[in-house]
């Protein structure tokens, strides 16, 4: 995993202090657990000494069909606005946002690429140097979900194996709702975990987030790095941990009468994705923190949820 260290620069607005890291979008759809969190980086929060993990600038990959709305999640998290009118990325573009993530200076340079076959040339040659590669399609066009694997194995192709953390991001949610949505949703999860990426359904018109998926109650048996599988469930006793390689263990799944809290941050599967570039800061190798894992906190440890002092 490749990282800069950037000057100091202005202070970050208030919306992007990140002091605790959001729950999962549901738990078959994540792939990150606190403990996961290195034990150097969870101390160096702990104790607000961040030398130790440095200042972060991370490159961040969003790919996908034309039309499926990366430029408007873009605009949503950059700007705060959303534009019904379509205008086609010509290559690439790019965009950067300045975070402080449990006390750490941290930015990310998010490049948003075309979708458009013609421009694919151009814009696979900024698929380089990524540490995040988020792979979005429209939850209204399940063509552009079967897509998505060629969207990800060109961007890996440019990039060192096991070197990026990989996010998979349905848009348009606001389009969509019932039964429709959920079968989405529990195909964009089984995926996911083929891809062993983090899923999310967003939507860049609303920015505003479901309420919890039931049908995304997918089970994972994940072992040692072997491809997951995956299929629906109700309960949660066919979870197997993993073998302790950290990043493999199944997720806590809760029942299906579990919900999702409400919103309280604008775009948590960013904060996610700041929470897994914080866990494997560069000074320490990636396979470092795969075992053995931290101790929770508590028995209840979710993903995402490295609490920070105030
Ligand atoms: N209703 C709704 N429309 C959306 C949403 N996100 C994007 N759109 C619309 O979808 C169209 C395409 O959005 P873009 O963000 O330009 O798509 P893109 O993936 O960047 O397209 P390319 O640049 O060609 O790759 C636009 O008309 C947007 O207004 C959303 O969350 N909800």
């Amino acid at each position: 995993m490749r990282s800069s260290v950037m000057p100091l620069g202005p202070t970050v607005s208030r919306d992007r202090v990140i002091t605790s890291f959001p729950k999962w979008y549901t738990p078959a759809a994540c792939l990150q657990l606190r403990e996961h969190f290195h034990g150097q980086v969870s101390a160096a929060c702990q104790h607000r000494n961040t030398g130790t993990v440095g200042l972060k600038l991370s490159k961040v990959v969003v790919v996908g069909d034309l039309y499926v709305g990366k430029t408007s999640l873009i605009h949503r998290f950059c700007k705060n606005v959303f534009d019904r009118d379509y205008k086609a990325t010509i290559g690439v573009d790019f965009e950067m946002e300045r975070f402080e993530v449990a006390g750490i200076p941290f930015s990310l340079q998010i490049w948003d690429t075309a979708g458009q076959e013609k421009f694919k040339c151009i814009a696979s040659a900024y698929y380089r140097g990524a540490q995040v590669i988020i792979t979005a399609f429209d939850l209204t066009d399940m063509q552009t979900l079967e897509h998505t694997r060629q969207w990800l194995e060109d961007a890996l192709r440019e990039n060192e194996p096991g070197a990026c953390f990989l996010f998979l991001v349905g848009t348009k949610k606001d389009l969509l709702s019932g039964a429709a949505c959920e079968q989405a949703e529990a195909e964009a999860v089984c995926l996911a975990n083929e891809m062993q990426a983090e899923y999310w359904s967003v939507s860049a018109k609303t920015a505003v987030w479901p309420p919890w998926p039931s049908s995304a109650q997918c089970c994972r048996t994940w072992s040692g790095g072997a491809v997951p599988s995956c299929r629906s469930a109700t309960g949660t006793s066919s979870v197997r941990a993993g073998d302790g390689l950290g990043w493999g263990e199944a997720c806590g799944l809760k029942s299906a009468s579990t919900t999702l809290r409400p919103k309280t941050q604008p775009f948590p599967w960013l904060v996610a994705l700041c929470s897994w570039l914080l866990a494997a800061p560069s000074p320490i190798p990636l396979t470092s923190s795969l075992q053995p894992p931290c101790p929770p906190a508590s028995s209840d440890a979710h993903p995402h949820q490295l609490q920070v002092p105030g």
